[in-house]
């Protein structure tokens, strides 16, 4: 009997890894069951595939192996025993919580094989990039099955250290944030010089586009692509000496991956 791949909490990410999982074929809905309240559209559209939707953790199938807990970090405490409670042995857990630690994990399925991951919202289209970490004595079969889950909706990384969880949690978990942040910045500074806001809202988003789009295309680092685009005592000179004074862009990331990395480290307390 094939087995049955659980999903607790189908939102933004949960809905995406699913998704991934449907069009790569990797899982049948048939072998999916989810347990969401309200689920989003990519659950919903399991769901009409054949996909179980639990009420309670009753209902998980016996012969359920492999869960992705995708529920807010804040869910996870009045959830873990019942959970725990309701699963069969020879688990594995993939918990993409921020800053719920592997430890938390290890102490909640005691037994379980427990991956801790972080994927991004870009997961949705394909383009996403999951890192992830796990026991080092885990089988490389088991390690390659994992991979293959989480490679359904982009790259996929192995991390040593669950603290390091965190870091990427910080720049590649919410870094999409920051891109459609800097997106939306720089609309507004082109109102600010005078363009219709319609038209400052295409050329910021066009630019982001185009810009992410070379970036992939092209074998040059983003150094040299930035490069190219900077005439020596340009326009573009003159902007970059503002974002990369000693207190610009730079200095504010630094700022905003520590801020959100302490974010993180606090779930885990
Ligand atoms: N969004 C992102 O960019 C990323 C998120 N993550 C992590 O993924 C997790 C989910 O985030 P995200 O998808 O954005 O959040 P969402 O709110 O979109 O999804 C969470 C889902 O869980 C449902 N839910 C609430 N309570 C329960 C419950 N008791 N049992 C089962 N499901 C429940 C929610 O329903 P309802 O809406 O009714 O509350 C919602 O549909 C978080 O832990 C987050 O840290 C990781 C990487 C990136
Ligand atoms: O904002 C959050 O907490 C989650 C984790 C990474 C992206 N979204």
């Amino acid at each position: 009997m094939a087995q049955t791949y659980l999903i607790v909490g189908a939102g933004n990410m949960g809905g995406a890894l699913l998704s991934g999982w449907l069009k790569s074929s990797l899982v049948n809905a048939r072998n999916l069951a989810i347990i969401d309240p309200n689920p989003g559209i990519e659950a919903v559209y399991a769901i009409e595939r054949g996909a179980k939707h639990l009420a309670d953790f009753d209902g998980i199938p016996r012969n359920t192996k492999t869960i992705l807990l995708a529920v807010k970090p804040q869910m996870f405490p009045q959830m873990r025993r019942q959970l725990a409670e309701a699963l069969g042995e020879d688990v594995l857990i993939i918990s993409i919580m921020a800053g719920i630690s592997t430890q938390a994990l290890k102490d909640a399925f005691p037994g379980a094989d427990i991956v801790r991951a972080m994927p991004n919202t870009p997961a949705a289209i394909g383009k996403g990039v999951t890192a992830f970490t796990a026991d080092p004595a885990l089988k490389s079969e088991k390690v390659e099955a994992i991979k293959t889950l989480l490679g359904a909706t982009g790259k996929v990384i192995r991390i040593e250290t669950d603290e390091q969880i965190n870091a990427v949690t910080a720049v590649s978990g919410s870094g999409p944030a920051y891109i459609f942040n800097l997106c939306e910045a720089l609309a507004k500074a082109a109102q600010s010089i005078g363009l219709p806001p319609d038209v400052a809202a295409q050329l910021a988003r066009e630019t982001i586009i185009g810009a992410s789009a070379l970036l992939e295309a092209s074998d040059q680092s983003p150094t040299e692509l930035r490069e190219a685009v900077t005439s020596p005592g340009g326009t573009t000179q003159a902007a970059l000496d503002v974002l990369m004074a000693d207190d610009g862009q730079g200095q504010l990331m630094r700022r905003a991956v520590v801020a959100a990395l302490a974010r993180a480290r606090e779930f885990s307390e």
